[in-house]
């Protein structure tokens, strides 16, 4: 038996000599290689945290101890010291362990984390509370990246927390980098402590945080005693920590950006498994990439923002071709937002690219800084709909209904690659509002995208086909789910089928015709019911009087967790087969009475 499955608690590594804990590490490091080479999932930082993971526990009396992971995708070593080695074989399948930290999961996992940045008001609040319920012995840990502490809230954290008193350890975790290499002045600062030639001031202790570091975050005897010397100190304090992302796998320390999260590769050498079938259809966010280079060399306005997902979005090409006009601001979105309000007032194109989960963080920004003045800011939104084994932190699936509700913007989501190009192109001129575009993860329905541009009309749709008895609405790309449900139903010339492409502004003048003339209806989205598309033509119809009912496929009004985007599309039931038996079943039911 190795040390490893000895410990199935940190209790148990408890036990265990400081000289016993390299060896530990070393087994965690190989069963976290093991179970990602062919399960997937997020690898680089798990294993640049290894060693900080075994300190924290053996140091702290975690669960009692409170301990938060920021963003959560570097706590694969934390799982399996907290009881759920024996399952993370299921990490981020559906049913098995999750990918990040989750309250329900385990009472170790003392925050549920996903999104950045949040671990220093959350562990703050917790600190805070064991002030007024009179535990003053209590020790609140929060770890995080040197990319998430840039993070706007995090800053708001640390301003809080350095006038308390509180028992705070803010742990920097610092491996310069994020999923891509870390971007900004901070950053800077940091390489420079790290050098030893930052100026006098430590910009933690001028928070009034007690600093200490940085020191090697793989030195495990290092890290316990400075641990344990922080233990003995009340207050705010930050432990600047340096480590290796990927550490322990030559492949990932060589290529730290594809090793945040490589797929499957051999264990041994590292090497990734090759998708023969990686060419077509390309993935939505490839056509974003190419597509904004293209339009770029041709229009010298053109601007394009990521906030910290220049690899994620694919605005990495425009920031190798043309580097002056792309921006990765880091993780930073309610920054990337009003950035590209101010530039938008300025007369540029500004495409701000954003994942659809991560723009809920700049909610107000869009609605205070682009809609209200109206600016024409071309949001881009990536990873709509499900996403697959992030689960539930990482859906898109409320963009649509959050976003309806704003005036002024325009919602378009395209049904494949080209509309994307399209509207993109279309958008590029400068149009009248802010638009958002929405497009899921993964890959198109083409196998030649690059096709000539053409203009989109605003509020246009598109009639796919018509039929007699069932209209079935669709948006986006999950319009391909209802081409494939038609093609396997017995009557297919029964069906309509309206890739209606905007959600805002509704193409009216369809509208009313499919209310007039089919029987039934049913709307087809990969978002949220309440508040969605569907919601839209259903005012629509209540508005100009029409009864019919209209049937509304899309996401109940529950959390949706991790598994394939197949699985969940299942489950949440609007995948090929459910769309197809809607279409059976009102094809087959009696005709409505007005
Ligand atoms: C609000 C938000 N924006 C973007 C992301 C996507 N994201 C996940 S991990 C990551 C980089 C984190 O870097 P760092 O904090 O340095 O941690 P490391 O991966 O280096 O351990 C980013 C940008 C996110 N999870 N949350
Ligand atoms: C942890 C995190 O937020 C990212 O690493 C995220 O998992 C990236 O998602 P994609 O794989 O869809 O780019
Ligand atoms: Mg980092």
């Amino acid at each position: 038996m190795s040390q490893l499955d000895r410990i199935k608690y940190p209790h148990d590594l408890r036990q265990l000599k400081v000289d016993d804990l390299p060896e530990v590490a070393r087994e965690l490091r190989e069963f976290i290689i093991d179970v990602v080479s062919t399960k997937e999932g997020h690898l680089g930082a798990s294993l640049g945290v290894v060693e900080l993971t075994l300190a924290l526990h053996y140091v702290f009396n975690t669960p009692e101890d409170k301990l938060i992971w920021d963003v959560g995708h570097q706590a694969y070593g934390h799982k399996i010291l907290t009881g759920r080695k024996g399952n993370f074989h299921t990490n981020r399948q559906l049913g098995g362990v999750s990918g990040f930290p989750k309250r329900d999961e385990s009472k170790y996992d003392d925050f549920g984390t996903g999104h950045s940045s949040t671990s220093i008001s959350a562990i703050l609040g917790m600190a805070i509370a064991a002030q007024l319920k009179n535990m003053p012995d209590r020790h609140h840990i929060a770890v995080i990246g040197d990319a998430s502490i840039a993070s706007g809230m995090a800053f708001e954290g640390l301003n809080h927390g350095g006038v308390t008193d509180c028992n705070i350890l803010i742990v920097l975790n610092d491996n310069a980098i994020g999923i891509d290499p870390s971007v900004g002045a901070l950053k800077k600062y940091l390489t420079n402590v790290k050098k030893g030639t930052a100026k006098e001031e430590n910009i933690f202790e001028c928070l009034n945080f007690k600093y200490s570091g940085p020191i090697d975050g793989h030195d495990l005897p290092a890290l316990v005693t400075e641990l344990n010397s922080l233990k003995e100190h009340s207050g705010p304090k930050l432990l600047h920590v340096i480590t290796t992302k990927g550490k322990g796998l030559k492949k990932a320390e060589e290529d730290q950006v594809t090793y945040h999260a490589p797929g499957r590769f051999n264990k041994l050498t590292g090497e990734r498994e090759k998708n023969s079938a990686e060419q077509f259809p390309a993935k939505y966010q490839d056509v974003f990439g190419h597509t904004i280079v293209e339009l770029a060399k041709n229009n010298d306005k053109i601007v394009g923002i990521t906030p910290a997902m220049p690899t994620g979005s694919s605005l990495k090409y425009m920031m190798k071709e043309l580097p002056q006009r792309a921006f990765d601001v880091g993780i930073a979105e309610q920054h990337a937002v009003t950035l590209a309000a101010g530039m938008t007032i300025e007369g540029f194109s500004v495409f701000c690219n954003i994942y659809s989960t991560f723009l809920q963080r700049a909610y107000d920004q869009v609605i205070h800084d682009v809609a209200l003045q109206n600016l024409p800011v071309i949001f881009c939104l990536d990873r709509s709909g499900l996403v697959g084994e992030d689960g539930a932190t990482h859906h898109g699936l409320y963009d649509i209904a959050y976003l309806r509700c704003i005036p002024n913007l325009i919602i378009f989501a395209p049904m494949n690659e080209q509309e994307l190009r399209n509207i993109m192109y279309t958008a590029q001129f400068g149009l009248s509002h802010p638009i958002a575009i929405r497009y899921p993860r993964g890959r198109g329905v083409l196998t030649e995208w690059r096709q000539p541009f053409e203009q989109i009309e605003i509020g246009s749709s598109e009639t796919l086909q018509e039929g007699t008895d069932v209209a079935v609405l669709s948006i986006g790309h999950i319009g391909n789910s209802v081409v494939e449900a038609i093609k396997e139903i017995d009557q297919p010339n029964k069906v309509g089928h309206f890739n209606m492409r905007f959600v805002k502004p509704l193409d009216h003048s369809l509208l009313t015709k499919i209310f007039e003339e089919y029987p039934h209806i049913l709307t087809v989205e990969d978002g949220c019911k309440m508040g969605g598309f569907g919601s839209a033509v259903l005012e629509y119809a209540n508005e100009k009087g029409f009864s019919k009912r209209v049937k509304i496929l899309g996401v109940d009004d529950t959390i949706i967790g991790h598994g394939t985007v197949e699985q969940l599309k299942q489950k949440a039931e609007i995948d090929v087969t459910t769309i197809k038996n809607q279409i059976n079943s009102l094809i087959h039911a009696q005709q409505p009475s007005s």
